[in-house]
């Protein structure tokens, strides 16, 4: 086996901490990890990553000097290069540490992959108190708050708490304003996030909130790289042949499109491709419609053809047309001058990499909430506009055929779901689940029943029993 990885014997300099990463996932090490070490000034930015919910990578990357290799695999080969922009990497739960971040004014960027379901807001961007977790946070800060009390033995679990708790010590430290950066597929994320961290701020201090209001700048991302979970086989490849126990494969293309203010600065992304604008609705409906909508429908309508990863689901033409016909229901909801057919173009490219093993199971994760934000809402819209939303009721469809039939992966509306199914007419309630609106049209619901009924006689399960 190869010797471990080492700054000394890459040659690889460690830069200065002044990033903050929440969410030590694959993601940021094939994206904004990546970005980051790619740019010009790499040299002056070190990222201090947090682990989640599993210390497991930041146990691994310790034992390397935080190095760790990205492997972009295109159909035609790999390339494989070591990443060195983290500098540190610490349980989730370090809270000691994270403090101590959030007081240096050299600290200028918080960023941030921790799922949608992490965030633990409701659509509007306000608190779910009742999540049990983050209620528990606020009770905590307000009480150590309210006492004026020194914040190193305050118990903080959830990410919005561990914000909140480093946003405090930085305002008692005077280290000045810092930019939030959430990288997740949520849209709208900066607003979003903006909302509940202010909303949650003002559930524990007035001060802080008002602090928060006026220092904290939270910037909107579309974040673009199709990355998903490392296989047994790549695993054990890297650690035998690069001495690598934490590597990442993700695909060639890469994309990053911010809107927003950095008060205290940031690395030069844009030498590394990265792109700012001034409006990024368009960039960020066009990547969630386009590439997550059709990801999530090939999630729900590729099982129901006995597909198990992208690949194998947009090479049935069945699966690929019903993509192709609600891509072009989406893009014709997209203002002028956004580019869209080599956008659409390449998006086939890349999910027909063999090489890429995307697996379906992976991204059907939580498919009520993503149905409602992308095919639901693409439909909706499109009966806005005065046409017909087919393609994307039939995506809909898609989905609630899939759950009839069983195909259910893990979902934070699952307790919704189960009443559904469990009542008399589950094809309507489920829609209700997704779409309220599509629900109440009887033409959508219509459309949804017969579309239903197509697809799971297409199901080899379903149609067998
Ligand atoms: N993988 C991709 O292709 C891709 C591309 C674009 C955007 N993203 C975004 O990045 C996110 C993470 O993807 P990934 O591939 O890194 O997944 P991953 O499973 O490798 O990592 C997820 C990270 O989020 C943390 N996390 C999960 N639930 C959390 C919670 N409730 N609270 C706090 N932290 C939590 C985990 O501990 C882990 O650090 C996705 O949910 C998506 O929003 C991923
Ligand atoms: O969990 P989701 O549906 O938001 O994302 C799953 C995949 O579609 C996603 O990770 C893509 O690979 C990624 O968004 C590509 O940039």
């Amino acid at each position: 086996m190869t010797a471990t990885l080492s700054r000394e014997t890459a040659g690889v300099p460690t830069p200065p901490v002044r990033i903050v990463h929440l969410g030590l996932g694959a993601f940021h090490r094939a994206h904004q990890a990546w970005f980051t070490a790619q740019a010009t000034d790499a040299a002056e930015w070190g990222i201090a990553a947090f682990t989640g919910r599993s210390p497991a990578a930041a146990v691994a990357l310790a034992a390397q000097d935080h190095l760790y290799t990205l492997t972009r695999r295109g159909a035609d080969g790999d390339r494989t290069e070591v990443v060195g922009s983290i500098v540190e990497a610490h349980r989730g739960d370090d809270l000691a540490r994270l403090a101590d971040l959030f007081a240096d004014p050299r600290v200028a960027v918080v960023t941030l992959t921790i799922t949608e379901a992490g965030y633990r807001l409701l659509p509007d961007g306000l608190p779910d108190v009742a999540d049990p977790v983050l209620a528990a946070d606020i009770e905590n800060l307000r009480d150590a708050l309210a006492h004026r009390d020194p914040l190193g033995e305050v118990a903080a679990n959830s990410a919005l708490g561990r914000l909140l708790l480093g946003l405090e010590i930085r305002r008692r430290a005077g280290a000045g304003p810092i930019a939030i950066v959430p990288c997740d597929n949520v849209p709208d994320n900066g607003r979003w996030l903006r909302t509940g961290l202010i909303a949650t701020a003002g559930m524990v201090d007035d001060l802080l909130a008002g602090w928060v209001a006026e220092q904290v700048s939270v910037v909107s991302t579309s974040v673009d790289r199709i990355t998903p979970r490392l296989s047994e086989a790549d695993a054990a490849w890297a650690l035998e042949s690069r001495g690598d126990a934490c590597p990442v494969v993700a695909e060639p293309f890469a994309d990053w499109t911010l809107e927003g203010d950095f008060p205290a600065g940031r690395p030069d992304w844009e030498s590394a491709g990265a792109r700012f604008v001034d409006d990024i609705e368009p960039w960020e409906q066009r990547k969630l419609w386009l590439l997550n909508g059709a990801h999530s429908i090939l999630a729900s309508a590729g099982p129901l053809r006995g597909h198990e990863t992208v690949a194998e689901a947009i090479a049935d033409p069945a699966c690929r047309d019903l993509v192709e016909r609600y891509w072009g229901e989406a893009v014709a909801l997209l203002p002028e001058g956004i580019e869209h057919a080599d956008y659409r173009g390449a998006l086939i490219d890349r999910f027909a990499n063999p090489r890429i093993v995307h697996r379906l199971e992976q991204i059907a994760a939580d498919a009520a909430t993503k149905t409602r934000y992308r095919a639901a809402t693409v439909a909706e819209r499109t009966l806005d506009a005065g046409r017909v939303p087919d393609a994307s009721l039939e995506a809909v469809a898609a989905w609630v055929a899939g759950v009839i039939a069983g195909h259910r992966a893990p979902d934070s509306q699952d307790d919704l779901i189960d009443q559904a199914l469990a009542a008399d007419d589950p094809v309507a309630r489920l829609l209700e689940v997704v779409s309220p609106r599509l629900a109440g049209d009887a033409a959508s619901l219509e459309a949804v029943r017969s579309r239903v009924a197509a697809l799971r006689a297409a199901d080899p399960v379903a149609s067998a029993t």
